[in-house]
């Protein structure tokens, strides 16, 4: 099995994504056997060793990413979208350590979720397998490469990774680098591929190739969204939209709302966990301090007509503001006549991703934890907090927004299936 990373191919040499995309599941497949044998001191190993080929390679990652960067500036690039792309020293070093903080997580394959004996006799176990082949489609974020391999070759899998058109010469040289330091501890090189096209049809066939590909895990928005709600056939852990609510509920502290709803905006605003809508009590008592936190921080505030009577300063929003993720330093605002006028609005307009509560009423925070059908419900806390790192699992391909199989931040575990292991001795059933 060749242990070299996969040269480019450009669209005129590439007859048939489909064809392409096939070639590369089989390796991908064939390589996950051998990662499937491996024990957990080996994948360790294996990861330790992918980090060190990274901090060894740093000098021609560092370059290929200043040629993506040159060309992000050259195509005009919102300055969110290059900060997300650059890479400098800390920054690689950063991915180099996140690789080895996942070398040092418990290996979740093998463990056994539950055991026990029926009447007949049987001895049942759930034990934890890999998933096999996953597919990881992503947004122009280097370290989602690195980040995305470490978690799969972790547990067990092997993996299709298909970067941001602006990322590409990056992703390129830390799939190389990564794949010199698996294949040297004796993982596969198939183990960790990167799609040598940039093709959106190239997306679409890793969509269609069920039996081929085990997970797709789109990680993206609307564009994204769209593509995979027309080709998927393979099963799909969708990490779209953060359309994130926060409701400063009655009986919120007025002091922790204000600083807990600016954090939420304006922490970081580009990420998929900032909030997107501001809910507002009609009976909470100090809406002002939070408008003008949020205005003197610069943020843009819509509001309906509720709103805009609390400061004239907000602007009036149309029906779509309701159902836009911003990902800047925009707001839409709503006022709402209680607990259950926020959870309609919260049902209506919400992605799934984070939906927060600011109050002191236990009951009503009881609720909204209940009732609210998102990956993340929070009580009193920043939405920015949904992070796979934030709630220690080490790190994350990103935040489920659907409903099946795992949600919310996904690590390890969510890259695992199980099987049913039944050992008898000698029954047939009556
Ligand atoms: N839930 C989560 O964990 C996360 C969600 N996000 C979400 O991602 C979005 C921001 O990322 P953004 O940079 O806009 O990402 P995009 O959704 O534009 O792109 C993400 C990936 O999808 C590909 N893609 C997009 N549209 C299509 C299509 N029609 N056909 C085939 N491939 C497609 C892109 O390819 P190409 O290079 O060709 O454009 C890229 O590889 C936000 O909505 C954010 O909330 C971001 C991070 C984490
Ligand atoms: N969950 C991660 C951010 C994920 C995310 O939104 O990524 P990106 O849109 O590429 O900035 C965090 O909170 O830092």
């Amino acid at each position: 099995m060749s242990t070299q990373p996969q040269p480019p191919i450009d669209r005129e040499t590439l007859a048939d994504c489909e064809t392409l995309v096939a070639d590369l599941a089989r390796a991908g497949r064939a390589a996950q056997r051998v990662l499937a044998r491996m024990d957990d001191a080996a994948k360790a190993q294996a990861l330790r060793s992918a980090a060190a080929a990274l901090r060894r390679n740093a000098p021609a990652v560092l370059a290929a990413n200043a040629q993506d960067i040159a060309a992000g500036e050259a195509r005009g690039l919102p300055p969110a979208m290059l900060d997300r792309l650059r890479l400098d020293d800390g920054r690689l070093e950063g991915m180099a350590a996140a690789v080895e903080a996942v070398a040092a997580l418990p290996d979740p394959v093998g463990e056994v979720i539950s055991r026990s004996t029926v009447p007949s006799g049987l001895d049942l176990a759930r034990v934890r397998i890999p998933i096999g082949l996953i597919g990881i489609i992503y947004e122009s974020r280097p370290n989602v490469t690195a980040d995305a391999a470490a978690l799969c070759v972790r547990a067990g899998n092997a993996v299709l990774l298909r970067g941001g058109s602006e990322a590409v010469r990056s992703n390129r040289a830390i799939n190389a680098a990564l794949t010199e330091g698996l294949a040297a501890a004796g993982v596969p090189a198939e183990a960790v591929q990167l799609m040598p096209t940039q093709d959106r049809e190239a997306v679409g066939a890793m969509l269609r190739a069920a039996g081929l590909i085990d997970m797709i895990v789109p990680r993206g928005g609307k564009g994204l969204v769209e593509r995979v709600q027309n080709d998927a056939r393979v099963p799909v852990l969708a990490h779209l939209d953060g359309i994130c609510h926060t409701y400063v509920h009655s009986a919120a502290e007025p002091e922790m709302a204000r600083s807990v709803a600016l954090n939420a905006k304006m922490r970081r605003t580009g990420i998929c966990g900032a909030m997107e809508t501001l809910l507002l009590d009609a009976n909470f008592p100090a809406p002002h301090a939070i408008v003008d936190a949020l205005l003197d921080a610069g943020c843009e505030l819509r509001g309906d007509l509720r709103a805009q009577a609390i400061d004239p300063r907000i602007a009036p929003a149309s029906a779509n503001d309701w159902d836009t993720e911003y990902l800047d330093a925009v707001l839409s605002v709503a006022v709402v006549d209680g607990l259950d006028a926020a959870l309609d609005h919260i049902a209506r307009h919400s992605s799934g991703h984070t939906d927060a509560i600011l109050t002191a009423d236990a009951a009503a925070a009881e609720r909204f934890l209940a009732e609210v059908d998102s990956a993340i419900v929070m009580v009193n806390a920043s939405t920015q907090f949904a992070d796979g790192g934030e709630f220690g699992l080490g790190a994350e391909i990103g935040i489920a927004t659907g409903r099946l199989h795992a949600r919310g931040p996904v690590a390890l575990e969510g890259l695992t299936t199980y099987k049913w292991q039944v050992r008898g001795t000698g029954q047939g059933r009556p």
